[in-house]
């Protein structure tokens, strides 16, 4: 057993610093969180730690440590914001105790007073403080420290015999002075286990204050061991008190619990009946619930139908205005058609450009209306799904329960989708308005274009008035020449017919001349005859004949001459003949132009009429026109009121322009850098619109599958619906058979909640008497509680001296164990065993002290006896219990620090074994000194775990022919191991 060195008489720097570690190890014990709050406050002074660690500084052994001091700061950290008295870092280093003090009382109070108020807490402070309210801290601590129990040593009233522990706490002369009989008397566990607690707090007390008094400070050691014991006393009662008042606590409040469940127990009955009357209509409502939430989706669905509806509605008009627009463009075409026939090739580029613009516009129109007709085919089958789901949430109205998930999910989805496609349907719709913006500017084009074209239909127009007008000057131009051939013929002809019957005339009158002539010659011949006959008839006749003749010559000269004349003439005749000839020819050639005129007249005429009628055709066209480019004047003028807007608009942003055109050119090469972004985004766009195509099928397919799981699972609901029906009208049966009897089953419950509002009231009373016993017990711990507050302060006092009485304690057991000896040794004498002759004994004496005397019969005279002295000897009467009793105080010795050994020492059979472990299948009042040793240590380590932390070992050696071998040890062969040996040796570290 080591012992430590005794210390030098303390002086008070060494005091104070011992006060200083003390209250830093009572701080740690306090273990406070970091952040200490209130609460943490509260629990710990509630659960007593605060008061138990007071307590156990008080216990001989404890360490001290400076880490408390980060305990110490949070503690008054904790109390400053509480607004509680708190006490200096001087204090303690002073060693100052009152200040201390003061502050954990108040806070005490603070919190008892706070717990009080609540009756069910069972906390260790609020029992205490059912009365008094708080109290001023000065006058506390002033009242703690002149109490009774400070100023008197003992209570007068205690003990009667001669070995009362009363009379023997009351010595005359003080302790000091004490007979040794009675000192031992004192130091006996009976005596004080005997004693009352206000008894040992006075011997404490006086044998502090008569060391401080007489010994200056100074413990005598057999004091310091009294006072030891005393404190080791005082701290078993108060840990075992402390253990009472908390199973006495924990039974009330079971008792509590069990009466307030009790009493809820009845109240829920009270209630239950009518609760399960309504159960079946909170169930109804519920289901009303869900048909309301359900109501809600369907407005909701409704609203989206509606909105679908309307956006159908506007893309309906919209395609309406593009068919109009296509009319219009087909009119143009027509228009355009017909212009194109009548300006044939004069602005056949143009027509040919505007016809390719028309053509790709009406493609284009096309490709949009088909967009927008599969939009609206998508639209629809939105709202036909819609209209599906819809009918699928009427139907799932009746299953709502099972069918919840799935429709959610469906609607989900569908909503999701609706939403996707609005936004598409943004988006396009956005384009397309983008793109009408782009075709109102492509009619503007087109109807400047179209005042060109006009313009160029009145050039035309002019200019075929023009011809026209030269057609008709030329056709009055060759009316006039043919008119004129025509006069000139008739008056060539009338000329040639007078010439002729002219000629015809005088070709009679030659005629007649010839056949004059011829009828002269004849009459000349005749005459000639009848001169001849007549000349010779006479003479005068010659004469006659003669004149006669001359006539005939001349006649003959005339003759020749008319001859000459017709000659003449018939020449003449001929040349005029073939004048006329060539006259006739010319005029039939003449008549053959005339008639080509006639005809081209006559094709003229028609040209004419034809390009009359032509000309009121586009007359009426240019009417037509006119009326329509009224309406696009107007449109035009609208469109330049706009134009104007825009202008202005155009202006100012070109002046923003002009003004950002750094900007812009910054923007042009941003654009050309965007553009090949774009255009790799194009390409991505691309790849994922093939993407999308597959996901598009995917989702197809999807769709098909789903599409066949909603048929199916509108057939199940049918078929549910179908059950639901049934059971509704089994429930609806089975309920009202179930409310006729829950009407029996209300009167028997009123029946039966009479009864027991009857008991309840009576419980009440019994449970107010319960109460009123509680605030009793209250009143008592309260009372206790200020008793140990008082004892507490005299502790404390006694504590403030401790650390300087433990090392006395210390130097005094030094000189007891030197007294005793540091080997203790006891004899135990065993009982015969059955077949030993007891006669045969050789104990002749054994003594209270120690003393053995054997008899040895084989020898005579002084050899005859011989006499030992042991600490103690223990005769065959003595029981396990005797044994271990002396035993005992070196087992907390053990725990208290210091080395112990025991063992067991004899010849074989002489019952080492028995002592140290007992016999076999040992009970527990045959167990031996392992056994009992083993189980302080751990019964003691477990009082004191709050306080000290304890590692518990155990070795088992054997030590055989002088070796040793470890038996717990893995390593050592248990071959040689004689099954009759038992190592009676334990050691134990703490
Ligand atoms: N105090 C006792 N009361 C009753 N019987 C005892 C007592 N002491 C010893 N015995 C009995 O005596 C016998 C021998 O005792 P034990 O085995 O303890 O001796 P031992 O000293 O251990 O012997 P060994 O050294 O051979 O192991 C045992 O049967 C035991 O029950």
């Amino acid at each position: 057993m080591s012992l430590r060195e005794p210390n030098a008489a303390p002086d008070p720097s060494r005091r104070r610093a011992d006060a200083v570690g003390w209250l830093r190890s009572l701080f740690l014990d306090l273990t406070l969180p970091p952040e200490a709050t209130d609460d943490d406050l509260r629990a710990a002074v509630a659960n007593g730690r605060l008061l138990c660690a007071l307590l156990r500084r008080l216990l001989p052994g404890a360490l001290l440590d400076d880490a408390a001091t980060d305990n110490v700061g949070r503690f008054r950290a904790a109390i400053q914001r509480m607004g509680v008295p708190t006490f200096s870092a001087y204090d303690l280093e002073r060693g100052e105790m009152s200040a201390v003090v003061t502050c954990i009382l108040a806070l005490k109070d603070r919190f008892s007073s706070r717990l009080g108020e609540d009756h069910r807490s069972s906390s260790f402070l609020t029992r205490c403080e059912s009365e008094g309210g708080r109290r001023n801290m000065e006058g506390k601590l002033q009242r703690v420290l002149t109490s009774p129990i400070m100023s008197e040593p003992y209570s007068p009233s205690f003990g009667g015999d001669a070995y009362s522990p009363s009379q023997v706490f009351q010595p005359k002369h003080g302790y000091s002075d004490l007979p040794g009989s009675k000192f031992s008397e004192l130091m006996k566990s009976s005596s004080l286990e005997n004693s009352p607690t206000q008894s040992l707090l006075g011997v404490v007390n006086s044998i502090l204050d008569e060391s401080i008094e007489r010994k200056n400070g100074q413990i005598p050691y057999r004091i310091a061991c009294l006072l030891r014991k005393v404190i080791v006393e005082i701290e078993r009662r108060i840990s075992t008190q402390a253990g009472h008042i908390r199973n006495q606590n924990n039974l009330i409040k079971a008792r509590e619990e069990k009466y307030q469940s009790r009493i809820r127990v009845l109240e829920a009955l009270a209630g239950g009946a009518s609760g399960q009357i309504h159960g079946e209509k909170d169930k109804l409502e519920g289901k009303g619930q869900l048909v309301e939430d359900d109501m809600a989706r369907l407005m909701q669905y409704e609203e989206d139908l509606v909105r679908l509806m309307k956006e159908k509605e506007d893309m309906v008009m919209l395609l309406k205005e593009k068919e109009d627009m296509i009319r219009l463009l087909k009119e143009k075409e027509d228009m355009v058609r017909l212009l194109k026939e009548d300006v044939g090739d004069l602005n056949n580029d143009k027509v040919q450009r505007l016809l390719k613009e028309r053509d790709a516009t009406v493609v284009r129109l096309t490709q949009e209306k088909e967009d927008m007709i599969r939009m609206l085919k998508e639209k629809e089958d939105i709202i036909r799904l819609m209209n599906d789901k819809e009918h699928m949430v009427d139907m799932k109205d009746v299953a709502v329960e099972d069918t919840q998930c799935t429709t959610d999910e469906n609607k989900d989805r569908l909503l999701k989708e609706k939403d996707d496609v609005v936004v598409r349907l943004t988006k396009e719709k956005n384009e397309i308005v983008v793109q009408l913006t782009k075709e109102k500017e492509a009619m503007v084009r087109l109807l400047k274009e179209k005042e060109d074209i006009i313009r160029l239909m009145k050039e035309k127009e002019d200019r075929l008035n023009l011809a026209i007008h030269k057609i008709e000057d030329r056709k009055q131009a060759i009316d006039d020449d043919r008119d004129r051939l025509i006069k000139e013929n008739n008056d060539a002809l009338s000329k040639l017919t007078s010439e002729k019957a002219e000629i015809v005339k005088l070709l009679q009158e030659k005629e007649n001349l010839i056949r004059l002539m011829k009828e002269k010659e004849d009459k000349s011949d005749l005459k000639k005859g009848y001169v001849e006959d007549t000349k010779h008839s006479t003479g005068e006749e010659a004469d006659r004949s003669i004149k006669e003749k001359g006539e005939i010559i001349r006649l003959t000269k005339e003759k020749e001459d008319y001859r000459n004349t017709i000659m003449n003439l018939k020449q003449e005749f001929e040349s005029l003949r073939s004048s006329y000839e060539e006259r006739c020819k010319l005029l039939e050639s003449k008549k053959e132009d005339v008639v080509k005129l006639v005809a081209d007249k006559e094709m003229n005429d028609n040209i004419v009429l034809q390009l009359r009628q032509q000309l009121e055709a586009t007359k009426k066209f240019h009417e037509a026109e006119t009326k329509e480019k009224e309406d696009y004047r107007n449109i035009n003028m609208k469109l330049k009121q706009e134009f104007e807007s825009l202008r202005s608009s155009y202006e100012e942003s070109s002046k923003l322009l002009e003004s950002k055109k750094e900007d812009v050119v910054k923007l042009v090469t941003d654009k050309e850098t965007n553009d090949n972004i774009i255009l790799q985004l194009r390409q991505e766009l691309e790849a994922t619109k093939k993407l999308h195509e597959a996901e598009t099928q995917q989702l197809e397919t999807k769709a098909a599958k789903v599409n066949k799981e909603f048929e199916q699972r509108i057939k199940e609901i049918e078929l549910m619906l179908e059950d639901s029906t049934k059971r509704r009208r089994e429930l609806e049966e089975s309920t009202e058979s179930r409310i006729q009897f829950w009407k029996q089953k209300e009167i028997v419950v009123n029946k039966f909640v009479g009864l027991q509002v009857k008991n309840a009231q009576e419980l009440r009373l019994s449970s107010v008497s319960v109460r009123l016993e509680i605030q009793n017990c209250q009143k008592r711990w309260f009372e206790e509680l200020a008793g140990l507050g008082q004892n507490l302060k005299m502790v404390t006092s006694a504590a403030e001296k401790y650390h300087a009485t433990l090392a006395d304690n210390r130097k005094l057991f030094n000189e007891i164990q030197e007294l005793k000896g540091n080997i203790r040794v006891y004899c135990r004498i065993r009982p015969f065993r059955p077949w030993e002759d007891e006669k045969s004994t050789s104990v002749e004496y054994i003594g209270e002290n120690g003393e053995l005397v054997l008899s040895n019969p084989t020898k005579k005279g002084k050899e005859a006896g011989k006499n030992f002295t042991f600490n103690k000897v223990f005769g065959p009467t003595a029981t396990q219990d005797m044994v271990f009793n002396d035993i005992r105080p070196l087992i907390r010795s053990v725990l208290d620090g210091y080395n112990v050994c025991i063992f067991a020492y004899g010849q074989t059979g002489s019952g080492k074994t028995h002592t140290m472990m007992g016999p076999e299948n040992a009970t527990e009042k045959e167990w031996g000194v392992n056994y009992r040793a083993l189980n302080d240590l751990f019964n003691i380590s477990h009082d004191r775990r709050d306080t000290i932390k304890y590692e518990l070992g155990v070795q088992m050696v054997e030590i055989y022919n002088e070796q040793i071998r470890d038996l717990l040890g893995t390593g050592g062969s248990q071959k040689n191991r004689d099954p009759e040996y038992h190592p009676a040796q334990w050691t134990c570290s703490s």
